[in-house]
């Protein structure tokens, strides 16, 4: 998901990390920091202490070069410190180190990565010097099913979501990822991977993924995702075609949704977005769209309208113009816990004519 389209200027890219305990977040981080490259890269691990003031233990790598910093959180750790805070945090730290060219941010493996994203995203718009630029998600191929199934790593104790039979940090970081990154493959034979792949596919339609033994990845893999910008459309479009047919014994899935003919206007799409993303609270199994993403036309309009969302957060951008004598569809893809596919789709087919 490569794109050229929007450029955030100077600002510095920040990835998050994340998966479930075990999977070989570490050991991907350590392979990126003693690889030999000339990007200098800080990675910040998200880690909890015990003591009430959290910190942040970080490491720059340039050329192998290696050094640790303190990062001070006045409200703990990332995910649960009064927004801004990290961001505020890291800023403070470039002020001193100089720049990054990219900040790579591990999550801890019970964490729910939407939040950290929709921090990291929103500040962005606020005019901090970060920009979101995706989410990778490193699993433990060879116990990711069973995590998905409520099991949990050992030591660890149910997490309440689990014992409710609601979605399991597992199924919630497969959601949230931009990229997918299958370790441990050396643990499982090429059938099982296969049909955990399959199981993944049908969570999140839309992530990339790639097998790996020891978190070796191509650096490429995990920089520059772009996942939260203008991403290019024909990529997308291509992503959008993916087997997204739901195989998996779980609560999340993507659904695609798709209309011929054009959205009436902004007004009415960011209408729809609204209350297309809103949780249905009351329900008893509660909607809740993790992710969403689209391709729109606008009536009277040459560009086409890309859509983000994450969470209850979402942005539209105008991108490429349509061909001359292009079709030009409507798509949208989410990714959620119990949504109601044929409901969705009605809307949507209500506001494009
Ligand atoms: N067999 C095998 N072991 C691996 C692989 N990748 C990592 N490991 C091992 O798995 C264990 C966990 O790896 P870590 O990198 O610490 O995982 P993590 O996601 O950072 O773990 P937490 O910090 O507990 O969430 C370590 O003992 C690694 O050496 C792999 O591809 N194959």
């Amino acid at each position: 998901m490569n794109s050229n389209t929007a450029q955030p200027g100077t600002k510095i890219p920040v990835t998050i990390i994340t998966g479930y305990l075990g999977a070989g977040k570490s050991t991907l981080l350590n392979y990126i920091l003693t690889e030999q490259h000339d990007k200098r890269i800080a990675v910040i691990l998200n880690e909890f202490g015990a003591s009430e003031s959290m910190e942040q233990s970080m490491q720059v790598g340039k050329d192998g070069e290696l050094y640790e910093e303190w990062l001070e959180l006045r409200n703990g750790c990332l995910c649960c410190s009064v927004k801004d805070n990290g961001v505020k945090a890291i800023e403070n730290l470039m002020l001193k180190k100089g720049k990054f060219d990219y900040i790579l941010l591990e999550t801890t493996g019970l964490a729910d990565p939407g939040p950290i994203a929709s921090m990291f995203w929103l500040d962005s718009e606020l005019g901090a010097e970060l920009f979101l630029d995706g989410v990778v998600t490193v699993i433990d191929s060879k116990h990711c099913l069973k995590y998905l199934q409520g099991e949990v790593a050992k030591g660890e104790v149910k997490s309440k979501a689990a014992n409710e039979g609601n979605t399991t940090e597992c199924e919630r970081q497969i959601a949230l990822a931009d990229r997918i990154i299958m370790n441990k493959c050396d643990l499982i034979g090429d059938d099982e991977v296969a049909s955990l792949e399959k199981t993944i596919k049908s969570i999140n339609a839309t992530a990339t993924l790639t097998r790996a033994k020891r978190a070796k990845v191509e650096l490429d893999f995990i920089l520059d995702l772009r996942a939260y910008d203008a991403i290019d459309t024909s990529n997308f479009a291509q992503e959008m075609y993916a087997d997204y047919k739901h195989v998996a014994d779980t609560t999340i899935r993507t659904v695609l949704v798709e209309a011929e003919g054009h959205v009436v206007s902004e007004e009415v799409l960011t209408r729809w977005l609204a209350h297309t993303l809103m949780d249905d609270e009351g329900e008893s199994d509660i909607k809740q769209i993790l992710r969403l993403k689209g391709v729109v036309s606008f009536k009277d309009r040459k560009e086409r309208v890309v859509i983000q969302a994450v969470q209850e957060m979402f942005d539209i951008f105008y991108t490429t113009p349509w061909e001359e004598g292009e079709k030009r569809n409507n798509r949208i893809l989410l990714i959620g816990r119990f949504m109601d596919q044929d409901a969705i789709n009605k809307s949507f087919q209500e506001i494009c004519h």
